[in-house]
C-alpha cells in the first residue's frame, strides 16, 4: 500500500450554503478529533450546535469581505488544499507561510440553480454565483491524492464510515470517487450559469455546449435490458416527467419516461381553459388524442381512436384527474398516467390498479417556452431548439378554390397540433376534435396516409362504427406532399380538407388534385419534422 492510499483526516474545512445535516456530521468529525475550520454562517451554525471550530478569517488573516464575495480565496486556504504532502518544497512553503494542511473539504454551493429556476432576475442570479466554493472544490479534487472532498453533505457519511474502518483515514478509491463527483458538480454548476447568461443575450454564440444535472434515478435498464440507463435532472424548470411526483405504481422504466414525456408535451399543447384533452402514446407516438368537455370523455374518445394500440399505453391529460376519468382509465391496461393534478377520489380508484404509475406534474409544460432537444451521434451531440412552432387560423393560406368552413378549420388546427408530435413521415386524420387515424414513422408520405387510413378502418371495426372516421375528416401532413398521390388517397378515404406546410416544387399539381377532389387545402408555411 502506498503512503497516499490512506489519508488520515486531521483537519477539515467546512463551508456550506445548505446547512441541513451539518451539526450531526460535524459533531462526529469533532469526536474523531478532527479540527474544524469554517466560514461565517457555517461557523455560526457549528458554534450554535456547541461545536468548536476555527474561523477561516483567523487562518487567512483577513476578514470576510464584500458581502462574502471574498472569504476563502487566499493562499493559506488554497495552499492547504493543494500542497503535495510528499514534496519537500510544498512542505517548506506551508511552513514558511503558515499554511495549515486541509485533509477534508466539505462545500455545497450557493443555490444558483434553484435561484435561476425560480425565475429570478439576472442580478439576483449573479449574486448566487459561488466563486470561492468551486475554487476550493477544484483544488481539493485536483489534489485528491491528499484530500477528500464532499460536495454533498450526504457524502460526508461515506467519509465518516471509511474513517471508522481505517483509523481515521479515507482511502484513495473513495477520494477519487468523490473527486470525480466534485468536478462533475462544478461543471454542472457552471453549465447552469452559462445557460442563464445565454438567456440574457440576444444571439448567443454557443461555441461550447455544456449541460449537466444531478442523477434523479438509476434506471433498471435502457430501451432494452442490456442497456445501462439513468435519468438526470436538467437545469431548465419545465414541468413534466422528470420533476413529476409519482404517487403510485411500479418504478418507471426508461421507455415509460420517454413515452410519458412525449404524452405530456403533446397534451400541454391544449389549453385546459378551452377544453379537456387526453392523449394516449405508444412507442413515442400518439395513437389517440381528443378534446372534450371533460377529461373522461376526452380519454374515451382518444382511446376509441385506436383501441388496439392503446393497450398498455401512456395516458396524459391537460386537466386534473377526476373520479370518472380514473374509472375510465381503470377499465383498460395502462402503463402510466400523467396529469397536472388529481382529485383524491381519482387516486382512490387508481390505487385499485397497483401497477399503474401515476405522475402528477403540478402544471402543464409551456409549449412556447424555449429549450433544448439533444440527440447523440457518433462523435457528436446534435442540439436543436425545441419545436415551439404553432399556427393560428389567421396565419394559414388557403390555396384551393374552396376554403375550409368553421368546423373544418377547427379540425385542421387540431390535426396540425397533433401531427407535430408524430414521428415523420406523419399523417393525422381528425374529425370532431378527435384523431381518426394516425400514420407515423413511414419512409414515404403516401405510405403514412395509407397507414392512417388503415388505422381508421380498424378503429371502425373495433368500435362497431358504420364507417371509418376519415369520412368527413381533416387531414394534416407534417411536411409537404411531394406528389399528388397522398392527397388523392386522403380524398379517397373521405377527407374534406388538408393542412400541410406547402413548398413542394409540385405544389401546383398537388393543389390541382385537391381542387379536383373538392378538398379545401391550407398551407402553414411551417414544417414539423420529428425523427
Ligand atoms: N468567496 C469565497 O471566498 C467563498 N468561500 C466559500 N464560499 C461559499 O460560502 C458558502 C458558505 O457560506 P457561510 O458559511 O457564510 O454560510 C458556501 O456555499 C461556499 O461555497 C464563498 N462564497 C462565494 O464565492
Amino acid at each position: 500500500m502506498s503512503d497516499t492510499d490512506l489519508v488520515v483526516i486531521k483537519r477539515a474545512l467546512i463551508s456550506v450554503s445548505d446547512k441541513s445535516g451539518l451539526a450531526e456530521r460535524a459533531g462526529t468529525l469533532a469526536q474523531a478529533g478532527v479540527e474544524l475550520i469554517s466560514t461565517g454562517g457555517t461557523l455560526q451554525a457549528l458554534r450554535d450546535a456547541g461545536l468548536e471550530a476555527r474561523d477561516v478569517s483567523e487562518v487567512t488573516g483577513y476578514p470576510e469581505m464584500m458581502d462574502g464575495r471574498v472569504k476563502t480565496l487566499h493562499p493559506r486556504v488554497h495552499g492547504g488544499l493543494l500542497a503535495r504532502r510528499e514534496r519537500e518544497d510544498d512542505l517548506a512553503a506551508m511552513e514558511a507561510h503558515a499554511i495549515p494542511g486541509i485533509d477534508l473539504l466539505v462545500v455545497n454551493l450557493y443555490p444558483f440553480e434553484e435561484t435561476a429556476r425560480s425565475g429570478a432576475g439576472i442580478e439576483a442570479c449573479i449574486e448566487k454565483i459561488d466563486v470561492g466554493g468551486p475554487a476550493m472544490i477544484r483544488a481539493a479534487a485536483k489534489n485528491h491524492r491528499h484530500v477528500a472532498v464532499c460536495v454533498d453533505m450526504r457524502d460526508l457519511d461515506k467519509v465518516l464510515e471509511a474513517m471508522a474502518r481505517h483509523e481515521g483515514a479515507a482511502p484513495l478509491s473513495l477520494r477519487r470517487h468523490l473527486a470525480a463527483k466534485a468536478f462533475a458538480r462544478t461543471a454542472a454548476y457552471d453549465s447552469a450559469i452559462a445557460c442563464r447568461m445565454e438567456a440574457e443575450i440576444d444571439k448567443p454564440a454557443r461555441s461550447w455546449f455544456t449541460l449537466g444535472g444531478p442523477r434523479l434515478q438509476k434506471l433498471r435498464y435502457g430501451e432494452n435490458p442490456h442497456q445501462d440507463a439513468t435519468l438526470y435532472a436538467a437545469p431548465e424548470a419545465r414541468p413534466g416527467v422528470a420533476s413529476a411526483r409519482q404517487v403510485q405504481g411500479k418504478e418507471l422504466s426508461y421507455n415509460n419516461i420517454a413515452d410519458a414525456d412525449a404524452a405530456f408535451e403533446l397534451v400541454s399543447e391544449f389549453d385546459p381553459g378551452d377544453s379537456a384533452a387526453a392523449v394516449i402514446i405508444k412507442h413515442a407516438n400518439p395513437c389517440g388524442a381528443a378534446q372534450a368537455d371533460n377529461p373522461a370523455s376526452a380519454y374515451e374518445r382518444a382511446f376509441a381512436a385506436d383501441p388496439v394500440s392503446a393497450f398498455g399505453g401512456i395516458a396524459a391529460f391537460n386537466r386534473s384527474l377526476d373520479a370518472a376519468t380514473a374509472d375510465a382509465i381503470s377499465r383498460n391496461f395502462t402503463e402510466v398516467v400523467i396529469a397536472p393534478d388529481a382529485e383524491d377520489a381519482a387516486l382512490d380508484i387508481l390505487s385499485g390498479k397497483k401497477n399503474v404509475r401515476v405522475l402528477l406534474t403540478g402544471a402543464l409544460a409551456d409549449p412556447d417556452a424555449a429549450g433544448w432537444m439533444l440527440k447523440s451521434v457518433a462523435g457528436g451531440l446534435l442540439v436543436q431548439a425545441r419545436d415551439t412552432g404553432r399556427v393560428s387560423a389567421s396565419q394559414l393560406k388557403v390555396v384551393t378554390q374552396r376554403a375550409p368552413d368553421e368546423d373544418e378549420m377547427a379540425d385542421l388546427l387540431f390535426a396540425w397540433r397533433l401531427v407535430k408530435h408524430v414521428k415523420s413521415n406523419a399523417i393525422v386524420f381528425a374529425r370532431d376534435q378527435r384523431s381518426a387515424g394516425i400514420g407515423m414513422g413511414q419512409t414515404s408520405r403516401v405510405e403514412a396516409v395509407r397507414l392512417a387510413v388503415r388505422k381508421a378502418e380498424d378503429a371502425a371495426k373495433e368500435n362497431g362504427w358504420d364507417e371509418p372516421r376519415t369520412k368527413g375528416s381533416a387531414c394534416a401532413s407534417d411536411a409537404f406532399f411531394p406528389f399528388p398521390d397522398g392527397v388523392l388517397e386522403a380524398a379517397a378515404a373521405g377527407a374534406r380538407c388538408i393542412i400541410q406546410p406547402g413548398g413542394s416544387v409540385r405544389d401546383a399539381e398537388v393543389i390541382a388534385a385537391a381542387d379536383e377532389a373538392g378538398l379545401a387545402m391550407v398551407f402553414t408555411g411551417m414544417r414539423h419534422f420529428r425523427h
